[in-house]
């Protein structure tokens, strides 16, 4: 027998497999694939048709004694390697999958035919008197046919009943045929869906079903697929997290990002925790990327300097160095300090963060006892009104609007209060000090006095959109020239964690006829979602301008475990349960890094991660912007720090009366009544991201009594 290698090429849903298996099993896939390329016929392989099997171009072959690859080839040398599973796990894939080349695409489609049954045999049965129609019942199977949807899978969409049913069964299909099923059960016409997703995604060239040599060339296969190349590229692509490759936008993620007609002025995408609004604003910046003119920028800005990090090694997935060599991605203070040293040069002065702030505003409150004025109250007035209308003087401060205030003053407490910021701000001048907002208002001041020319950007991709402050919007503003594509803005006010409420149209952002909602959830299951959401407790939120916006339409295409809520009698018990839930979790083959353990503040985490230790289980805390190490163990953090993150299992202690609301962070009703509201609201904002980190498992855990968030019965 003639020895020969063979082209390896991984099917996106390979993807996943390999993310489930275990950190020992993961590099023994790699070894496989390379011995496949060097000799498929190897002994130790034995690639041969399983028996049993729907498609007879399936194959299995030996990863080691427990695992095995399920593969699918149509010549001596292609093969596409589709899972690597347990044995058992392995052979029911094996006998369940077929290939296809895409009619409309002609694409190479690799469809599970057993997961897509296994989806609807969960589902109710509908009784005599309630026998609901099939969700699709007035679509013709030439209508799917047409549209690009395989025939297999056409017996399956008609015993769908529910749209419940609906978002589990798309996750198992084939890209077109996901979208199409989609945008069908949101209730558009065959002749729509066609329009707009299936002849966009059509290959201009006639379509031979069993023409696979052409298939492999077409662009639908080059997206699902990918060919291994060099060994380094490979085991690169297998060790990336929350790949950009394995991402294929939805239909309406994509006509956001990959838009060619430009945008007439700046466009908002607002939806929900996991909606994939990160996702939109990266490959946005990648269209907008590879049409720039030389000499021209970009910047890609959010709030925080993790999630600026996180966003830049993103963006190198999705379009490697030659993308973020183009872009400038830099968190927004780092993009007001670069403005205000341009034109005052390095270092006359040190940035004073939030919590510096705050605690010298309550110095001098305690200071001038006398007035009787709170540190939280005269430190919220000198952000929310004075930098926030870049206030110079005591006569601009007597006429400036306190609107979102929610005390008066008269003109007695008003001099008083601006007396005290005149000193503030001159103490601060003194030590050669700036707090961190009044850096983006000076950067503001600066760059609203360039004319187009002096502006540096040509598109700015702002992430995290809900969290920037009024001098960030009038500095973003003013770094762009008001044109076509100039400002992309991505957020949910639902997750705003900061005090920085502000509405875009204030600053000059028109977004009229320019504003998007994404509405499907990729990361979390059904079940945390439905948790979360009632962690908002029906509280109103913005749009991140002068409206509201609800979660109205919010899903998710997973189904999972429910979430866990439990009350314990003591810390120590609760801390306690939650080792025993942790390795509870890792018996289900989570690793220790994709478990995040999550607390208000430092001094609880910080107890979490001891008791941890106590218990035996590796436990790193997570506080600098670096990312610990893979294998540091779970990971620790506070609300404020898990921001933007993801993990496949997230425990939140410490949510009691006494701790959620951190009363600390919560000003007195007497002192500004609706300054209280915006902070309950973020405080449980808080709550919500933490819980919306979860993609699998979630647990809620408190002492004593619970938060009033959880809204649990005693
Ligand atoms: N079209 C898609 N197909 C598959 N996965 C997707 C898709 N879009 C997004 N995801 C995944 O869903 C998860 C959430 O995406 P992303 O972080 O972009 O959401 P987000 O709306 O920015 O979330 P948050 O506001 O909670 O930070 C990520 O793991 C992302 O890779």
């Amino acid at each position: 027998m003639l020895m020969s290698g063979a082209t390896v090429i991984m099917a996106d849903t390979f993807g996943k497999s390999y993310d489930a298996l275990d950190g020992s099993v993961q590099p023994l896939v790699l070894q496989f694939i390379m011995k496949m390329q060097q000799n498929k016929d190897t002994k130790g392989l034995n690639l041969k048709p399983p028996k049993g099997a729907k498609d007879a171009r399936v194959r299995t072959a030996r990863v080691n004694d427990n695992y095995r690859a399920v593969l699918m080839h149509h010549s001596q040398k292609i093969y596409y390697l589709v899972a690597v599973k347990p044995h058992d796990e392995a052979y029911d894939l094996a006998s369940n999958i077929i290939f296809d080349i895409n009619k409309v695409t002609g694409g190479i489609e690799v469809i599970n035919l057993g997961s897509l049954t296994g989806t609807l045999s969960g589902q109710p049965a509908p009784t005599a008197a309630e026998q609901t129609p099939s969700v699709f019942a007035d679509v013709s199977d030439a209508d799917f046919d047409k549209l690009g949807v395989n025939p297999a899978i056409i017996p399956a969409l008609r015993e769908i009943h529910s749209e419940e049913a609906i978002l589990g069964f798309v996750e198992h299909l084939p890209k077109l045929a996901r979208d199409v099923i989609l945008c069908l059960a949101d209730g558009w016409s065959v002749q729509k869906v066609w329009e707009q997703i299936s002849a966009p995604a059509a290959t201009p060239d006639e379509v031979d079903t069993q023409d696979y040599e052409a298939a492999n060339e077409r662009p639908a296969t080059k997206e699902a697929f990918v060919v291994t190349g060099d060994v380094a590229a490979l085991s690169r692509i297998m060790t990336e997290p929350l790949s950009a490759w394995r991402v294929f936008l939805h239909p309406a993620q994509r006509a956001l990002a990959e838009r060619k007609a430009p945008y007439k002025g700046p466009v908002r995408v607002t939806g929900g925790p996991g909606t994939g609004k990160t996702v939109v604003a990266l490959h946005r910046v990648k269209a907008l990327a590879d049409r720039l003119p030389p000499g021209q920028a970009i910047l890609l800005t959010t709030y925080t300097t993790t999630l600026a990090d996180l966003l830049r090694s993103l963006l190198e997935d999705l379009g490697g160095t030659q993308l973020t060599a183009r872009v400038d991605v830099r968190n927004i203070d780092k993009v007001a300090y670069g403005t205000v040293k341009d034109a005052f040069g390095a270092k006359s002065f040190h940035t004073l963060n939030d919590a510096d702030i705050r605690k010298r505003w309550e110095e001098l409150a305690d200071e001038h006892d006398e007035l009787g004025w709170d540190g939280r109250f005269l430190d919220a007035e000198w952000k929310q009104v004075v930098l926030a209308q870049d206030v110079r003087s005591r006569d601009q401060y007597f006429t400036a609007s306190r609107a979102g205030r929610g005390r008066r003053l008269n003109r007695i407490q008003r001099a008083q209060v601006w007396s005290l910021i005149e000193e503030f701000e001159r103490r601060l001048d003194r030590d050669k000090a700036v707090g961190i907002t009044q850096l983006a208002a000076q950067a503001a001041r600066i760059a609203s006095g360039w004319n187009d020319d002096a502006r540096p950007y040509r598109h700015i991709v702002v992430d995290e959109a809900q969290d920037l402050h009024p001098a960030h919007w009038k500095l973003l503003r003013a770094l762009v020239p008001a044109s076509e594509d100039d400002l992309f803005i991505v957020g949910d006010a639902h997750q705003r964690i900061y005090d920085n409420k502000t509405s875009l149209r204030s600053h000059g952002i028109d977004v009229v006829g320019r504003s998007k909602r994404l509405t499907l959830n990729y990361r979390t299951t059904r079940q945390i979602l439905a948790a979360s959401l009632r962690l908002l407790g029906g509280e109103d939120f913005d749009n991140l301008d002068d409206g509201t916006e609800d979660l109205g339409g919010y899903r998710s295409v997973l189904q999972g475990a429910t979430p866990e809520l439990a009350g314990h009698p003591t810390q120590t018990a609760e801390l306690q349960a939650l080792a025993a839930r942790i390795e509870g979790w890792k018996q289900e083959d989570i690793q220790d890094h994709e478990i995040a353990v999550v607390a208000r503040t430092n001094a609880l985490a910080e107890a979490a991660a001891q008791a941890l230790a106590h218990a035996g289980i590796r436990a790193v805390r997570v506080q600098s912007r670096q990312a610990p190490a893979a294998d540091a163990g779970v990971h620790v953090l506070t609300m404020h720090r898990i921001k933007g993150l993801e993990y496949r299992a997230v425990a939140i202690v410490g949510v009691s009366t006494d701790h959620v609301p951190q009363p600390n962070a919560v000003i007195d009703k007497d002192e500004d009544r609706l300054q209280y509201a915006r902070d309950l609201q973020r405080e449980r904002s808080l709550l919500f991201v933490s819980a919306t980190r979860a993609r699998e498992q979630l647990a809620i855990t408190w002492t004593g009594q619970p938060s009033p968030f959880l809204a649990v019965a005693d």
